[in-house]
């Protein structure tokens, strides 16, 4: 087991071709610790310098700026071998000419583990993963969700102090990929090292880690757990990007007072949403601007719960969703999605919905940042 540390890492891709390209801005002033046995996904879209922070701690990328800690020691100048961490890719790097069963075994062969050892551990982690039947095929036979479980087993085979993995279901079809991201948590529990798993799927990611890293555009958003980046999300951008369904953000809404109450205003008047006396230091310094306001389609329901206010709507559209259903009401043009249950009447005129007030978030119309939240971005 291993505790990283990432202390103001940056990296910069130079352009070769100094006339033509310009140079990339791959990551920014990372500051992120990873805990000794903690499973941490790094979720963001593609491009926003995921797979380039993995390869830095690997030790396959060289860091421009900072430094990495690994259990507590510099590792900027070390090779991967070093470092003892183990990684699985998206593009399986298997080697061709060898079978399945002489890819998972060749790094405990490099170890001068006993045969027999070797053989004891590739038919577990085999089972494990549900390749025994292919461990004599060579990669060029196999399919890329097997291609892919087989890079899965060769990392984890290692027992490295740290497993990094890549996108490691990005080519299985669902089922495989629910049953391997099962698998997956079950080795973290019984390996206790400490994962990093880089996806852009977020329920992957939710459903996997102990906390989420969200990345965009170089830079690090916002660590914490599913709560947190469900409820307390720092930013717009994170708002957005984690939760399914995903949020009713409304730009260009306003702050005001009415009768002793504090209310957020959507744009034309569409939804008003009373808020908690706590935000009133909001509406002092943020009265006249305009605000971006936020709210969960699992906040707003059909029933008024304790503390619930209610909203009315028009026009729902309704769609099930299998376990629930998703209600779409609109005012003045402007829509609002809910949660209900799953067996509810389609309801198309007039509609009373309930919120919760606590749940209500507003966000900075410029810098796109949670006002209720008093934080340093880099944790
Ligand atoms: N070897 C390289 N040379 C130049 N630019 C690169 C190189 N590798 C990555 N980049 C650029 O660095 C940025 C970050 O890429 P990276 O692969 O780390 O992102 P990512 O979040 O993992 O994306 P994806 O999910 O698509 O793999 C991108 O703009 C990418 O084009």
């Amino acid at each position: 087991m291993a505790e990283v540390v990432l202390r103001n890492v940056k990296k910069i891709y130079q352009s070769r071709q100094k006339k033509k390209k310009e140079d990339v801005l791959a990551v920014k002033n990372l500051n992120l610790t990873i805990q000794d046995g903690e499973f941490l996904a790094l979720l963001g879209p593609s491009g926003c310098g995921k797979t380039t922070t993995l390869r830095m701690i690997v030790g396959l990328e060289s860091i421009t700026e900072g430094e990495i800690l690994i259990d507590g020691k510099v590792v900027n100048s070390w090779n991967p071998a070093q470092r003892n961490v183990a990684m699985a890719f998206e593009t399986y790097a298997l080697y061709t000419h060898l079978t399945v069963r002489e890819n998972l075994g060749l790094c405990l062969k490099a170890k001068n583990v006993q045969p027999q050892e070797i053989e004891k551990q590739v038919n577990h982690i085999a089972e494990i993963l549900k390749i025994t039947d292919i461990l004599n095929v060579r990669p060029s036979h196999l399919s890329g969700g097997q291609q892919q479980r087989v890079s899965l087993g060769r990392a984890l085979i290692r027992r490295p102090s740290v497993t990094m993995l890549d996108e490691p279901l990005s080519h299985l079809d669902a089922a495989l990929r629910l049953e391997t991201r099962i698998e997956i948590k079950r080795i973290h529990q019984r390996v206790k090292g400490t994962f990093i798993y880089v996806t852009h799927d977020q329920l992957e990611a939710l459903a996997l880690a102990d906390r989420v890293a969200v990345m965009n555009f170089a830079e690090l958003q916002q660590v914490g757990t599913r709560k947190e980046l469900f409820e307390q999300p720092a930013n717009v951008f994170v708002a957005d990007f984690v939760g399914e369904p995903p949020i009713n953000l409304y730009y260009q809404s306003t702050l005001e007072e009415q009768d002793g109450e504090l209310y957020a205003v959507t744009p034309q008047g569409a939804y008003r949403f009373q808020l908690v006396p706590q935000k009133r230091r909001l509406l002092e310094n943020h009265q006249k601007e305009k605000v971006t306001l936020g709210i969960r389609p699992q906040h707003i329901g059909l029933e008024q719960k304790p503390g619930y206010v209610p909203l009315s709507g028009k026009g729902a559209l309704f769609e099930f969703l299998g376990e629930y259903g998703y209600l779409t009401v609109h005012n003045q043009g402007l829509d609002l999605s809910l949660l209900t249950p799953a067996d509810i009447e389609s309801h198309s005129e007039q509609i009373d919905i309930f919120y919760d007030p606590h749940k209500v978030l507003l966000f900075d119309s410029e810098s796109g940042e949670n006002l209720a939240l008093n934080r340093t971005k880099n944790i």
